[in-house]
């Protein structure tokens, strides 16, 4: 089905170190996942992987196939280069490339609908600042925004409200839980157990490999927690690629 991702004995890492290994699985198709577990247990490579950002050591991502460019992608902010000389309305406007092309023209449907998706943020007014000169939660309003217009059937976010106040947050999850029903496939980094409580039915709780995975409340039992966090404990960086067994 459009919009579902699965991992066949997917196994990812960098200069032959596996950072997530063997991983067996499918996140289906309109469904709202959290991927949680402790610092360095892979859940930013898994997303690098799903987007093709980095290519695995062996496995493989399914997308459907979906093309990669369909589906929107937002880093974890530290790897935002946020110096790039770019006002607000042109950095949200980057959201329509997929569908313009990089040299398409703007025309006037697409500044109402980039127009639209500043207001549904509560960004009018800020068109013309440098992005460089937005507070954190300002700026993670903007690249909502951009993701609105993307409009794209899989959605990925790494940390979205990482260093963002509840105010925010609460406006960044009630876009996510727009985008839950409009049957896109939403996949969220989280470190605040409380809010994946909250928002997302269903979570991976990932330590280089897939600890549990399916509803939340089952994923995050207390025995599955302190396995996760053994595991990555556990875990020698310095090892060979991969010893487990393919
Ligand atoms: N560019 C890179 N080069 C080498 N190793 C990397 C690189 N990026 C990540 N790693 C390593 O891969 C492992 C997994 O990192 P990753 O960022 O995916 O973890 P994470 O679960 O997202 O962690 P966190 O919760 O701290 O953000 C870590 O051991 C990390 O040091």
């Amino acid at each position: 089905m459009r919009g579902a991702i699965r991992f066949d004995n997917l196994t990812l890492g960098y200069d032959r170190h596996p950072a997530v290994h063997h991983l067996d699985g499918r996140i289906e198709a309109g469904s709202l996942t959290a991927i949680v577990g402790p610092n360095g247990g892979g859940k930013s490579t898994l997303l690098k992987g799903i987007v093709g950002a980095l290519k695995p050591f062996s496995g493989r991502v399914d997308l459907g196939g979906l093309d990669a460019r369909e589906v929107a992608y937002l880093p974890q902010a530290a790897d935002i280069d946020r110096s790039f000389p770019m006002s607000v309305y042109d950095l949200v406007a980057m959201g329509l490339w997929r569908s313009r092309g990089m040299f398409g023209g703007i025309g006037k449907k697409d500044h109402t609908h980039i127009s639209e998706a500043m207001a549904a943020v509560g960004l009018e007014g800020f068109e013309r600042r440098a992005i460089g000169t937005l507070s954190g939660g300002q700026m993670q309003r903007a690249l909502f925004a951009r993701l609105l217009l993307q409009d794209a059937p899989v959605i990925l976010l790494d940390e979205p409200f990482t260093a963002i106040d509840a105010r925010t947050t609460a406006d960044l999850l009630a876009l996510v839980a727009r985008w839950h029903q409009e049957s896109r496939t939403v996949v969220a980094v989280l470190h605040d157990l409380e809010t994946v409580k909250k928002h997302f039915p269903e979570t991976l709780l990932l330590a280089r490999g897939a600890v549990a995975w399916g509803a939340t409340r089952d994923a995050l039992s207390p025995e599955h927690l302190l396995e996760a966090r053994r595991m990555v404990e556990a875990f020698d960086p310095h090892a060979h690629y991969c010893k487990a067994a393919s």
